[in-house]
């Protein structure tokens, strides 16, 4: 890769790369890679923005296509020297059946390994997620932690379960001969709730407290810190990781890296509204207005009713016990893992993500 590296002949792909994350991370390379020349973008759904991308220096490449499918994945992944797969399925409401969630974020992983094992790419770094430690089906707290923090990590909930099965098979790949006899070199970030612009759930969340007449209502203690991390910093790390890959493969090959930045440690709630307030919203009430054995019983009336109305309309609250369960147990990183690894700094200070992710709110609300 040096030889190639001063001539600008580095061939990335992104899997997903038209997701919330995939969007930044594709952007982020041919803002901050300048030794890419050809940039494929992965996925299922191709976006209408690709084609402002493609009138640029490097070549962008669009491929609709499913991970699930083997020939497909190798077909994408043929000649390209970094993978970078973002592509999953998001699902912790109940839309999509656990086995579908398995097919395309477990064995869409191994078919991205399988490809670049075939094909001869070395190098392979997976979006894992901080749900693949915890919180854990026990609700214990996971306080401030880093990657060698003791933690029970036992799940029950398909998409934990999908992306812990996933991450597995990512490291373990490394070390793997590929085509042309060179060893596979992978490593899995770990973001913590991802936020900023395109993040579904924050607009849901808008929506709402503008139907109820621009407030929200709190239902978790403020207590209970929920780690959040903005998606440029996100994107950053990947990009990073990306390009120190190589050079530095002994030290970060089969490692996991907490995917964090400076964004304050706060409840899922009081963080949503540094960006919520700012647009209009306000938060009610000091302390939950509901007992929490009452958002226990929605919760698991909200599965019921899921269950029932399933043959009917597909019913899909954000509230269950399982994001009841994420919600309301404190689960947060702090860790230097990965500047100590390969330099890694946010590149986003916290007012700057702020400040993005207000704006975005506040032209989503135009469009919406
Ligand atoms: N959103 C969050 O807070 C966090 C997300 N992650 C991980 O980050 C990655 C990206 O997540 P988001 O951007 O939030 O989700 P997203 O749903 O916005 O993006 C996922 C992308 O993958 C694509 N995709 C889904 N199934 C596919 C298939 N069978 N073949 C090809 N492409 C397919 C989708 O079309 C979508 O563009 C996922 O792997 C997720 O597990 C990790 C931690 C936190
Ligand atoms: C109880 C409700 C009262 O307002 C709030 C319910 C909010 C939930 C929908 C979210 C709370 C925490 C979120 C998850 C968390 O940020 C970690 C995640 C990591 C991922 O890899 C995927 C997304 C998610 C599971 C995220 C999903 C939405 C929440 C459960």
């Amino acid at each position: 890769m040096a030889n190639s590296a001063q001539t600008q002949e580095l061939v990335y792909l992104v899997t997903g790369g038209c997701g919330f994350l995939g969007e930044h991370v594709v952007r982020m390379l041919l803002q901050r890679e300048p030794r890419l020349r050809e940039l494929r973008i992965f996925d299922l759904h191709l976006g209408p923005w690709l084609e402002e991308l493609k009138t640029g220096p490097v070549q962008v490449t669009a491929i609709q296509g499913d991970v699930t499918q083997a020939h497909e994945v190798a077909a994408a992944v043929a000649g390209a020297h970094v993978v970078i797969h973002t592509a999953g399925l998001v699902d912790v409401f109940g839309k999509t059946s656990p086995e579908t969630i398995h097919e395309v974020n477990v064995q869409g992983t191994q078919n991205v390994i399988e490809a670049c094992v075939q094909t001869g790419t070395r190098f392979l770094i997976y979006t894992s997620s901080m749900e693949v430690v915890g919180p854990n089906i026990k609700g214990q707290p996971f306080y401030r932690g880093n990657e060698n923090t003791p933690y029970e990590a036992v799940h029950r909930h398909p998409y934990p379960c999908s992306k812990a099965l996933a991450e597995r098979l990512v490291l373990e790949a490394n070390g793997r001969e590929v085509l042309g006899g060179l060893p596979l070199v992978t490593c899995a970030l770990r973001p913590t709730g991802i936020y900023g612009e395109g993040h579904q759930i924050m607009k849901d969340f808008y929506h709402q407290g503008l139907r109820l007449g621009g407030r929200l209502f709190r239902a978790i203690p403020a207590s209970v810190e929920h780690g959040r991390v903005y998606v440029g910093n996100v994107a950053w790390m990947h990009v990073l990781v990306a390009r120190e890959l190589e050079h530095r493969a002994a030290l970060m090959g089969g490692q996991v890296y907490f995917c964090y930045d400076n964004s304050p440690y706060k409840s899922y709630e009081d963080f949503n509204m540094e960006f919520l307030g700012p647009c209009g919203l306000q938060l009610v009430g000091t302390r939950p207005l509901m007992p929490y054995w009452l958002l226990v019983l929605l919760a698991a009336l909200n599965t019921l009713l899921q269950w029932l109305l399933r043959p009917l309309l597909l019913y899909a609250p954000l509230l269950n016990p399982y994001t009841l369960a994420v919600a309301n147990t404190t689960f947060t990183v702090s860790t230097d893992k990965a500047r100590r690894h390969f330099g890694y700094e946010p590149l986003f200070s916290w007012e700057e993500s702020r400040t993005r992710t207000i704006r975005w709110v506040q032209t989503a609300e135009g469009s919406a």
